[in-house]
């Protein structure tokens, strides 16, 4: 069991995960990537779901086209933590490496 960061772990983790911020009204974290065009957002997706098998923790997600939306939370503690956080900074790898920071 992994436990909640606290509202400062949170903001501390969140200053070096460029482009993620707290979600209003809900204990998650969330950014939105806009790729080049479909075939880089949908590569995005399939490599951040093999991250996110291994490791077992799963985003939420929605794709129109190149953008795609992710919310992180964990839902076992109703909360954000380290969990949410690694994902996010595989996701900004994965990103990143196709061209979007
Ligand atoms: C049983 C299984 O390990 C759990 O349901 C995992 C799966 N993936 C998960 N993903 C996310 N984002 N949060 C969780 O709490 C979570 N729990």
């Amino acid at each position: 069991m992994v436990e909640r960061l606290s509202a400062e772990a949170k903001k501390a983790a969140l200053w070096e995960l460029a482009g993620w911020s707290e979600m209003s009204g809900r204990e998650a974290i969330a950014r939105t990537f806009v790729f080049k065009d479909f075939n880089e957002a949908f590569g995005f997706m399939a490599r951040a779901a093999l991250v996110a098998e291994k490791s077992d923790h799963h985003p939420e997600w929605k794709n129109v086209y190149k953008t795609v939306e992710v919310v992180l939370s964990t839902h076992d503690v109703g909360g954000v933590t380290k969990r949410d956080i690694d994902l996010a900074k595989a996701m900004n790898a994965i990103a990143r490496q196709l061209g979007v920071n």
